[in-house]
């Protein structure tokens, strides 16, 4: 008869055969390897307590810490910490108080009670008997925690927190699940009068900077009223001449992860020197705004001011909201200085050769960019300086519904520790993504570290393009899968920045919409459409890069009766163009649209390269087409009075370039 304490021991050994010398527990608790006897070690504690303090021990930096320098005087580790519970006290000042809260590093949760310091407070003059409750309390600073750090906190405080299978974060962004761009609000002043684009098809909702202070003003409260809040210290740009600093507070660990994989991730080092950030974000979008604040039409508000170079979030708590307020912020600063913002994924082959990828959100950037056989350089927000072209950002926010590992393998496998998924569900006992289901959004988003795609090109920056791919995602089948465009064309299509997608699919709708948003991303421009239209033409001409229009929508009719091109096409497609094969193809021109279409290409069936083989009915076909032609025409329009640089011909082609009925 076996006893128990064999059978244990053959089960455990069986589990660890993979050992050199296996270890045999024994009746007396002595551990006994094959070769020699080991007397167990008793462990280094006296009392639980401190075992649980042996677990974790202070982390030290990769590389030695420098001492700081200020005027040339080193600066002691304690000087430097308490310079920065200064800058972060500072970050926080009520602007009516005139002083910051009393800030301390670390967890509530793991401080026994109130620090004894000296008050981080920041004080611009000596407020006059100006005392308050809030001004005796702590506000607990987490200051960028690591991502292991952030899922503590999310799953600990925040309902719909939870480890999926595969160990990405699962997390719910509340009532909104994608952007409120009509919330959006920027202080118009003197500066930004001059400057920005306002008025009819602006993004840019005036509001004036009482307004915004008021809102400042509810943010930080807010957050100042929490026993904790987030700061991440980041960086955006990848192009070190052009590098901004940025802050973000939040009061949720979902944000400060989130922006720790979207943002660029400081070294230690660089965290050391970081100093006063060039702009700030206040998110405290769990909280509304006050709808008899001026200017406010619901409880969401998004603030931008640019003299102040701060952020408000009132009322919502979709992430996408940080990371596209700091590309609206990049897409001011950037133009300042001659260089080009993009709403464009980018990705460089191994003989260096750069593509970009334009596209309204859904077109297919992320997907397109993300290809195993080239480096990726980003799936979003790029610059394009004379230097060549730089990610904006430090991740990738992939959409996921319908994801599946053999389509889009390298986003199935970014979807890992680390990784913040939003809004998916997920089968309650085994965690599972079910990345059909649609039942809290259609918009399903995974944000992971670029460094989770295996070929990212890291530092995420490279030459002058060489294609400019402009991607669309037709729903009405009439547009080519691949056209090849000349400048003129390439303009105008940029500006128009078309895509149709089939909004509300629940609600029965079977038409779709056309959607213009110039420059493929008008809800994040500042300036004119027609300042970045003349940029990219420079560029564009400069440099010699090509300019296509890829339908990545509907073949075979419109929504309802054609289906979606597959995806493997639009690869084979992509493929070609990066290779210079689709250059030197046989090309025909289109009716209406007069787009230049190949007549034959490798990998993709020939009678789908023509919209208007794979229509069984010709003439509706013609009627689709026609109806298209009359939208963009339409959407033209407000530009026909603009000039686009300073070459007077480009101007008259783009204006050509449209569609001729
Ligand atoms: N032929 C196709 N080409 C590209 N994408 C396709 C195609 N067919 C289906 N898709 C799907 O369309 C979606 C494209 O979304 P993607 O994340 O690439 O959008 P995006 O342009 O990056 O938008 P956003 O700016 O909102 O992030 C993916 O879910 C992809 O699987
Ligand atoms: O910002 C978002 O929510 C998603 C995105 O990338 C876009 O819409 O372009
Ligand atoms: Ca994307
Ligand atoms: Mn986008």
């Amino acid at each position: 008869m076996v006893s128990w304490n064999q059978r244990r021991t053959v089960s455990f050994n069986s589990s660890i055969s993979s050992f050199s010398s296996s270890l045999i527990l024994e009746k007396d608790g002595v551990e006994r390897s094959g070769k020699c006897r080991i007397h167990a070690t008793p462990v280094k504690a006296q009392t639980l307590d401190e075992l649980h303090s042996l677990q974790k021990k202070k982390s030290a930096p990769t590389t030695p810490i420098k001492s700081p320098h200020v005027f040339g005087v080193a600066v002691s580790e304690e000087e430097r910490q308490k310079q920065q519970l200064q800058s972060i006290s500072a970050s926080l000042a009520s602007l009516t108080r005139e002083t910051g809260p009393k800030v301390v590093k670390g967890d509530p949760a793991r401080q026994a009670e109130t620090p004894k310091v000296q008050q981080h407070t920041h004080h611009h003059h000596t407020p006059a008997l100006n005392i308050s409750d809030s001004g005796l309390k702590f506000t607990h600073i987490l200051y960028n925690l690591s991502p292991a750090e952030l899922y503590e906190q999310a799953i600990k405080y925040e309902k719909g927190s939870f480890i999926t299978s595969s160990g990405a974060l699962a997390t719910l962004s509340g009532a909104k699940t994608g952007r409120s761009p009509r919330d959006k609000r920027v202080v118009r002043d003197e500066i930004t009068e001059e400057d920005l684009w306002w008025g009819k098809g602006s993004p840019n909702i005036e509001m004036d900077e009482q307004t915004f202070l008021i809102n400042r003003e509810r943010a930080v409260d807010y957050l100042c009223s929490l026993e904790k809040v987030f700061v991440n210290d980041q960086f955006l740009n990848w192009d070190p001449n052009n590098r901004i600093k940025v802050r973000i507070v939040s009061a949720r660990a979902y944000h400060s992860l989130f922006m720790h994989n979207m943002c660029i991730r400081p070294t230690t080092e660089e965290l050391e020197d970081f100093g006063t950030p060039d702009f700030t974000i206040y998110n405290a979008g769990q909280f509304p705004c006050n709808r008899y604040t001026h200017y406010m039409t619901s409880s969401t508000s998004i603030d931008i001011n640019l003299g102040r170079r701060e952020m408000v979030i009132l009322g919502t708590q979709y992430a996408g909201e940080m990371k596209k307020g700091l590309f609206g912020v990049m897409h001011y600063l950037m133009p300042k200085r001659q260089i080009l913002s993009l709403h464009s994924g980018c990705n460089m082959g191994k003989e260096g050769d750069v593509a970009l990828f334009f596209g309204l959100s859904g077109t297919g950037k992320t997907t397109l960019s993300t290809d195993h056989n080239r480096y990726l350089i980003g799936d979003d927000e790029h610059c394009w300086s004379n230097h060549g072209v730089s990610n904006i950002e430090g991740g990738c926010y992939a959409k996921c519904i319908d994801l599946s590992r053999e389509k889009e393998p390298d986003i199935w496998n970014a979807i890992k520790f680390g990784t913040v998924m939003e809004n998916v569900v997920f089968e309650e006992h085994t965690r599972e993504v079910d990345y059909t289901d649609k039942s809290v959004t259609e918009n399903t988003r995974a944000a992971y570290p670029i460094e989770y795609i295996p070929n990212a090109k890291i530092p995420c920056v490279g030459p002058h393009p060489k294609n400019v791919i402009l991607l669309a995602c037709d729903a009405f089948g009439v547009l080519p899968p691949v056209s090849k465009l000349n400048l003129a064309q390439t303009m105008y299509h940029f500006i128009s920045g078309y895509t149709a997608l089939v909004a509300g699919t629940e609600d029965g709708i079977k038409e779709p919409t056309a959607t213009f948003s110039a420059c493929f991303g008008a809800a994040f421009i500042m300036l004119h459409p027609t300042k970045y239209a003349a940029m990219l033409a420079e560029k564009m001409q400069k440099h010699g890069a090509t300019g296509w229009l890829v339908n990545t929508g509907w073949s075979g009719g419109s929504y309802g009766s054609g289906s979606r091109i597959k995806l493997a096409y639009t690869r084979k497609i992509i493929d070609s163009i990066h290779s210079g094969a689709l250059l030197k193809a046989e090309y025909k021109k289109t009716e209406v649209f007069g787009l230049e279409i190949p007549t034959e290409l490798e990998g993709v069936p020939s009678e789908i390269l023509d919209p208007v083989n794979t229509w069984p009915d010709k003439k509706a076909h013609k009627d689709t087409l026609l109806k298209l032609g009359g939208l963009f025409r339409k959407n033209f329009e407000v530009f026909t009075n603009y000039k686009i640089g300073t070459d007077s011909n480009l101007t008259e082609e783009i204006l050509a370039a449209g569609p001729n009925f």
